[in-house]
């Protein structure tokens, strides 16, 4: 209970058994510097045994070392919140304000117009005061298809709205419903269902074929004066703004089939020309802002990403418990809501569920002043999203933020607010900069949630175990990669951008915050130690020197006791969060290959760009997959597809090591070999030994597969010759 009697609309409490592990952090950091001592104390003298190389293991261990310690930020202090929605209700059901929801979407192809509308829809069919909810999609595809697509749906709406009322739906994306809801049903519910499931299906293969012809048919068009807008079209890059108001809030005619107010819907194509830069999403984002606060002005504004649709109806409820709560809730900038995913299977072989981080990393942030912004399944103040900065004075009085009410026409409101959306708008203006979504950061929400709390604002993580969002999660190999490479590059910017959370945070949020994004930021960085161990500690081990202390040593215990005590925490860790035992040996994998590949690019990519050499992008993640890639991926095979240099890199490393790894298990059973393999370097030929056992899926798509999704054989000759060179040119440098 608060002070004074007052039940609060959240609570928060720590994570148990904190104090066991940090006795066991202390235990492990103790070990570390054990590792550095050693490493530090026993240079060999000459070249010949290892000297430089040895240097190297030093540099990577000091690097393994801190980075942990950064990640310690993110584990520390984690804690948990829950909301009482029904004292919300009791005090503040009158007063709710007006909720914003953003939607984003940029590709018709890649982001298939029926998903994209089934996540409008689940957003429309919140259980909210309709009148007091207004949806935008921001279209960066500028495409008539996604357009048709939400006008069929702002009909659709008119049944699906009450049914889902009427029936308590959950989830409410009626795609998600459909393919759920096989609940035994009374008769009656059941033949609303059958008719709704009509509805449905007609509406998707109505859009599904206009899809295939790529194109709007005239008498489509004929229909809505909203197609005309696309007269001036030349091409997604080269448009007009085009803005239309498909359910207007105010319209008294604006009702669903029984009678109830609908909530407003808007779609907009920002205006685009080549010759100015676009922003990606943050563009997206601040011409949403602009042309919201004219439409509807909530003060809390919901965003999600095309693909996240709504998987419970109570998410908004949840999130103004943080807003509205009498003591606390003034602090609070943002409700960021975790990524779940539906489509990630058991064993998840790319490790796109983020179990870790939704389940530990956020819940430690959240302990330390609150998780950064992720993009997606985030409440914001509209004001803190404006630049507005932390006072203590400043309260929201609720019931005198209805929003405005503007007395234009429709018609007169579509075409006098079109300019905010232009392509120059926000030139010489502080959009970007300091108001909305900060622009030139792939990973323009962590970077604006970093300014927000910068500006003094706290921020809440709210996991409740009934999922708020799922979305879609990568489902190939170079997509994972891909996108792991726009975070990581995104995260290194950070780090050295004028919101540095190393320096300009310093002061403005907490050390174990500030800690917390950087080793996010750091991300990057990673590769060149990780590099560094997955290929001299082998090519060391084929030439027979010895990196490590022998097993008789006193020294090999901390090496023994920090590796294998990270491990089965990190283990233990990702079972507790809900994973299974062959999900951790593959997330070890894809902790691998990010590492060495995307976090090997972006690194790359950063540099060139602080010298000037290269521009931003953003490569939207696909979010659908041909048949015989689903197939594979629902059988659990990794899928390749292509060669792209990041294949070149994975591929040489696993094959340097298969390379070291054969010809010292022949020489070790050969001779004598294997005694002086397990006395002296017996950790060096266990690490090759699982580098080589980890690979195990790369070896298979090089040389045994026969489907789609292999590697192409020229890049198996490609990196068996690489390896070739590498080993046999480091053995005669020796
Ligand atoms: O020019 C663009 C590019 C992307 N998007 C939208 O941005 C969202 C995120 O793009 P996606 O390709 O799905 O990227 P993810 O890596 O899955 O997204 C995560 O990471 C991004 C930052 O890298 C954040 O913007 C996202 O919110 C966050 O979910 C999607 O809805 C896109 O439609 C735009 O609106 N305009
Ligand atoms: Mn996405």
């Amino acid at each position: 209970m608060g002070s004074d009697g007052y039940l609060p609309l959240f609570e928060t409490r720590r994570a148990r058994g904190r104090v066991l592990y940090r006795l066991f952090v202390v235990s492990v950091f103790v070990g570390i510097c054990l590792i550095w001592i050693y490493r530090v104390s026993h240079i060999p003298r000459k070249g010949k045994d290892g000297k430089w190389g040895w240097i190297g293991m030093l540099g990577a261990e000091f690097w393994f070392g801190f980075y942990w310690v950064l990640t310690q930020a993110l584990r520390w202090n984690q804690v948990y919140r829950c909301t009482f929605k029904d004292r919300l209700s009791q005090r503040h059901e009158k007063e709710l304000p007006k909720v914003d929801i953003f939607v984003c979407t940029a590709d018709p192809v890649i982001e298939p117009p029926v998903m994209v509308i089934n996540t409008v829809l689940s957003v429309m069919a919140y259980d909210y005061p309709p009148e007091k909810l207004s949806v935008y999609l921001s279209d960066d595809g500028g495409s008539d298809l996604t357009f048709y697509a939400l006008l069929e749906a702002s009909h659709f709406a008119k049944h699906w709205l009450p049914y889902c009322k009427k029936s308590k739906v959950e989830p409410r994306s009626p795609a998600e419903y459909f393919n759920l809801s096989d609940d035994p049903l009374d008769a009656n519910q059941s033949k609303e269902l059958v008719f709704i499931k009509k509805l449905y299906d007609e509406m998707e293969n109505r859009i599904k074929n206009a899809a295939k012809l790529a194109r709007i048919s005239e008498e489509l068009r004929s229909k809505h004066r909203g197609f005309s807008q696309w007269y001036s079209y030349s091409s997604q890059r080269n448009h007009d703004t085009i803005l239309q108001i498909l359910i207007d809030g105010r319209d008294p005619n604006a009702k669903d089939k029984d009678g109830f107010v609908l909530p407003t819907l808007v779609y907009l194509a920002r205006e685009k020309r080549p010759q100015h830069h676009h922003n990606f999403k943050a563009g997206a984002m601040n011409a949403l802002i602009r042309m919201s606060s004219e439409i509807s002005n909530g003060p809390i504004i919901l965003n999600v990403d095309c693909d996240m649709c709504s998987n419970n109806s109570h998410s908004v409820r949840d999130a103004l418990c943080f807003f509205m709560d009498e003591e606390k809730g003034h602090e609070i900038a943002f409700v960021q809501f975790p990524q779940n995913f539906k489509n990630v299977n058991r064993n998840e072989i790319y490790d796109a569920s983020l179990r870790v981080m939704t389940e530990v990393e956020f819940h430690g942030l959240d302990g330390c002043g609150g998780p950064s912004y992720g993009g997606t399944g985030c409440f914001h103040r509209r004001d803190t999203l404006c630049g507005r900065k932390f006072s203590k004075e400043y309260k929201t009085d609720w019931s005198s933020l209805n929003g405005i009410r503007r007395k234009d026409s429709v018609h007169e409101l579509e075409k006098n607010l079109k300019g905010l959306a232009s392509s120059t708008y926000d030139k010489n203006t502080p959009w970007g900069k300091e108001m909305g979504l900060l622009y030139g950061c792939p990973v323009e929400d962590v970077i604006t949630g970093l300014s927000i709390q910068c500006r003094g604002w706290k921020s809440v993580y709210f996991n409740p175990s009934k999922k708020a969002f799922l979305g879609i999660a990568p489902s190939t190999l170079p997509d994972a990669l891909v996108q792991h490479k726009r975070w990581s590059e995104g995260g290194l910017q950070i780090l050295f951008s004028r919101y540095s959370p190393a320096w300009y945070a310093q002061g403005k949020i907490s050390l174990a915050l500030q800690m917390g994004y950087c080793a996010y930021c750091l991300w990057a960085p990673n590769c060149l130690a990780t590099l560094y161990y997955t290929v001299i500690p082998s090519l060391y081990l084929l030439n027979g020197i010895s990196l490590f202390p022998q097993i008789s040593s006193p020294w090999f215990i901390p090496f023994a006791y920090v590796i294998s005590a990270k491990h089965i925490c990190g283990l233990a860790e990702f079972l507790w969060c809900g994973g299974t035992i062959l999900g951790w040996w593959n997330s070890q994998r894809m902790w691998l290959y990010k590492r060495t590949s995307s976090y090997l690019f972006a690194f790359m990519d950063t540099i060139l760009k602080l010298l000037g050499f290269a521009e931003s992008g953003f490569v939207i993640s696909t979010k659908i997959a041909d048949e015989d890639v689903s197939q594979r991926y629902e059988k659990e095979i990794m899928e390749f597809g292509t060669s792209t240099p990041m294949f070149t890199i994975l591929s040489t490393l696993a094959m340097i090591n298969l390379v070291c790894f054969v010809v010292v298990l022949k020489e070790a059973l050969m001779g004598e070999g294997i005694i002086r393999v397990y006395e002296t370097m017996s950790l060096q030929f266990v690490l090759c030994g699982i580098l080589v056992l980890i690979n195990f899926p790369l070896y298979q798509a090089l040389f045994l597969r026969k489907d789609k999704g292999k590697l192409p054989s020229s890049l198996a000759a490609k990196s068996i010759v690489l390896a070739l060179l590498a080993c046999i040119s480091f053995t005669l440098l020796y």
